[in-house]
């Protein structure tokens, strides 16, 4: 990992020490408090282009020790949004085997299971997502919240099976393309919409969100896997497990959330 973690001497407690940006007024994640939403009918459907025809190059699933995250081509992009966002990469957040919860975004309170993330940067503006990272209309990202069902969902087993083979940080490997569109739900009208940062250090104030109202669900086992097989250390030295990689709920403060649908 680059230094940080979630808890003990460079917990999160502690980041603005190192990351100054963590302290700002306008970071991730949020606690969305439905009844302080405000509806804006000009928000309209998320539309992913290319998530369905993500082409035949393989994906890459790394453990970063913070998450386990998947590389994305640029030929994934979101319509519907200021500008035109390509897709860098997607990880998740989640819980353990003693804290259910894992989500980043709450919703009234309610802390989910865990939830996906799919990082973009703005293309209009910008060449790739290190140049986009720092500037506050550089990212966007698609939040998905987590429900437990009763059946495996097989988009996430593509992802979720492969995670043996990157139980310690660093190491990676090759995924068969899939359709990513699977990955998040079937509305992507219903989403909550406001402006914040990065949940991890360097905590820019770069990120255009929008959380999705409508969970994906996987099954409790897919869930246990999750939660169980990664660690966020190296191989060779003390097994330290990858879990509750979930930032504390940030303050709001003169920040309005936005909802585009009525609730
Ligand atoms: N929750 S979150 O804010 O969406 C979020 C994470 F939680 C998260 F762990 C990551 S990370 O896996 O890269 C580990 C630490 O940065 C990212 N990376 C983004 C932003 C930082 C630069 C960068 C460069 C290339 C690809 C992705 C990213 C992240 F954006
Ligand atoms: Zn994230």
């Amino acid at each position: 990992g680059s230094g940080w973690t979630y808890t003990g001497h460079h917990g999160q407690e502690n980041w603005t020490a190192s990351y100054p940006d963590c302290g700002g007024t306008a970071q991730s994640p949020i606690n969305i408090r439905t009844s302080n939403v405000s509806y804006d009918e000009t928000l309209p459907p998320i539309e992913p282009e290319g998530y369905n025809t993500p082409g035949d190059q393989p994906f890459t699933l790394t453990n970063n020790g913070h998450s386990a995250e998947l590389s994305l081509p640029s030929t994934m992009e979101l319509r519907g949004l200021p500008s035109t966002f390509k897709a860098a990469q997607l990880h998740l957040h989640w819980g353990s085997t003693d804290k259910q919860a894992g989500s980043e975004h709450r919703l009234n309170g309610e802390e989910f299971p865990a939830e996906l993330h799919i990082v973009h940067y703005n293309a209009d503006k910008y060449t790739d997502i290190n140049e986009a990272k720092s500037k506050p209309d550089g990212l966007a990202v698609l939040g998905v919240f987590f429900e437990i069902g009763a059946t495996d969902n097989p988009s996430y087993a593509n992802i979720l099976r492969q995670l043996d083979n990157i139980r310690y940080a660093g190491q990676t490997v090759s995924v068969p393309s899939f359709n990513v569109r699977h990955l998040l739900p079937e509305n992507l009208e219903d989403y909550f919409r406001y402006t914040g940062s990065l949940t991890t250090p360097p905590c820019y104030q770069s990120v255009l969100w929008t959380v999705f109202y409508h969970p994906v669900e996987i099954s409790r086992s897919q869930l246990e896997k999750l939660q169980t097989i990664l660690y966020s250390t190296e191989q060779g030295v003390t097994p330290e497990e990858l879990g509750n990689n979930v930032r504390e709920a940030q303050p709001l403060n003169s920040r309005t959330v936005y909802s585009s649908f009525h609730i």
